[in-house]
């Protein structure tokens, strides 16, 4: 069978956020005991389906995983090893859950070693709130860069739990040991090019694992109120800009896209049945420093330190591409703000009780800048000129430029975007420098 077909019977065998798959064969224990049945004795067979059965009993009965990468169907009842659960897990659960200040929020954080979650843990913690992460730490890009983070969230008071949103047995422990009142659902499958070479990974995250959270939620005792990750990605091919959130968003241009978009409709179906309070924010290009390696800005500026030629892609007639690039700081103030201003959610035993919030914001820049002015100013920075290489714009995900209206978000919560690219720039530059260490060598 090819990796593939194989794929594609197990779709729901994948990690959240699997990043680069390294495939397990998938488990064929029946075809081999179908196997081992004509060679053996009926009774050998008979003793072989009782050991089966009980080995099955006892992983079912011990505690779920980290959600590390391996394919198994049910993954989330079948897994062995135990990285979570216990006592003193379960302090450091309710120590890190408690809030320092008199706000009473208690905010569970997924994708929590993630960039933006990352931040926006950081910032929660810092003004007192409760915070839990919750990360699979997967190899999409560098493990260590999210470790790095997860040991300074330690060190601020939050603990990130390693586990997967798709391990339904982990999420329902979290929600029993600690009444969140609210959910920032920030872990995703993220890269928009990506889904090209690895299309079942968004599926899994970005909408398989999304709906397990939403179960989860909707099963909590009280039911948390969500702020979620969508992406400006959904306005896909729409020509007329600035993007507004009335505008249509049914042409994505990318699966990445076409996985939010799906997403922002599962919400509304559990608002819609559940009274789940759901916000999702549509993020324009977020940069800054401890971003994602897997972005322009950033591995530009490796690129372009290492003397490595760049890409920079043009559209039809020599046009620019252009990103309303925004900056981490701004993103995590429209975040906090989706979070203060976001109302309880109305259901109760898992049913809902009245009609619950449903939103969606726009967070960008509203200035966006073509790419090679962002090459631009890297160079200026670095104080290195880069080795360019223009290409056509390849039919991979990408859209030719982005532009978000914000009125909606300033108007709810006072969102207003400070950080112009070269300010940001000058910050990202700065971190990746000392980070690195002036290092030319490749990532950790
Ligand atoms: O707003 C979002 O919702 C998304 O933002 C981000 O996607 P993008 O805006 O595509 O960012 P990014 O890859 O940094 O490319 C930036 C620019 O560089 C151009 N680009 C890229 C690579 C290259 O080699 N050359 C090049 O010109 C490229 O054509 C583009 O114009 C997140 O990654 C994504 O997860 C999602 O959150």
């Amino acid at each position: 069978m090819s990796f593939l077909k194989t794929m594609s019977h197990h779709l729901d065998d994948v990690p959240s956020s699997p990043g680069k798959f390294k495939p397990d064969k998938p488990s064929l224990y029946f075809h081999r005991i179908r196997l081992q049945s004509s060679v053996f004795s009926r009774s050998a067979f008979w003793s072989l389906i009782f050991l089966t059965f009980v080995a099955f009993i006892f992983l079912l009965s011990a505690p779920s995983s980290t959600g590390s990468s391996y394919f198994h169907p049910r993954r989330d009842l079948l897994s062995g090893a135990a990285s979570w659960g216990g006592r003193e897990w379960e302090r450091r659960l309710r120590k890190s859950a408690t809030p320092k200040s008199s706000s009473g929020r208690t905010v569970l954080v997924t994708g929590a070693a993630g960039f933006v979650g990352f931040h926006v843990s950081r910032a929660l913690r810092q003004r007192g709130d409760g915070v839990v992460g919750l990360d699979n730490f997967n190899d999409y890009y560098d493990p260590g860069l999210k470790r790095d983070r997860q040991n300074i969230l330690s060190r601020s008071g939050v603990f990130v739990v390693e586990g997967d949103i798709n391990d339904h047995a982990l999420l329902k422990k979290l929600f029993d040991v600690v009444p969140f009142t609210h959910v920032m659902h920030l872990a995703a499958q993220a890269g928009v090019r990506y889904a090209m070479q690895n299309p079942y990974s968004y599926v899994h995250s970005n909408i398989a694992g999304f709906t397990k959270l939403l179960e989860a939620c909707k099963s909590a005792n009280p039911q948390p109120a969500i702020i979620w990750a969508s992406s400006s990605s959904v306005y896909g091919l729409n020509s007329k800009v600035p993007f507004s959130e009335k505008d249509r968003t049914d042409r994505p241009a990318s699966l990445y896209a076409a996985t939010k978009k799906a997403a922002e409709e599962i919400a509304h179906a559990y608002n819609h049945i559940y009274g789940l309070s759901i916000t999702g924010l549509r993020f324009f290009t977020v940069y800054g420093p401890y971003g994602r390696p897997d972005m322009a800005y950033f591995f530009f500026t490796k690129d372009i330190l290492n003397g490595n030629q760049i890409t920079i892609y043009e559209g039809p007639d020599h046009s620019s591409v252009a990103r309303d690039f925004t900056y981490i700081d701004d993103i995590v103030e429209g975040c906090l703000g989706a979070l203060d201003t976001s109302k309880k959610s109305t259901g109760s035993g898992g049913k809902k009780t009245g009609s619950a919030q449903l939103r969606t914001f726009n967070l960008g820049n509203t200035s966006p800048v073509p790419v090679t002015e962002l090459v631009r100013i890297l160079e200026k920075l670095l104080k290195v000129k880069a080795n360019k290489k223009v290409l056509p714009l390849p039919r991979n995900g990408d859209v030719k430029f982005t532009h978000a209206n914000i009125s909606l978000a300033h108007s709810e919560f006072g969102y207003e975007p400070k950080t112009n690219l070269e300010t940001g720039l000058k910050k990202f530059v700065k971190w990746y420098l000392s980070y690195y260490n002036g290092s030319k060598n490749t990532l950790r």
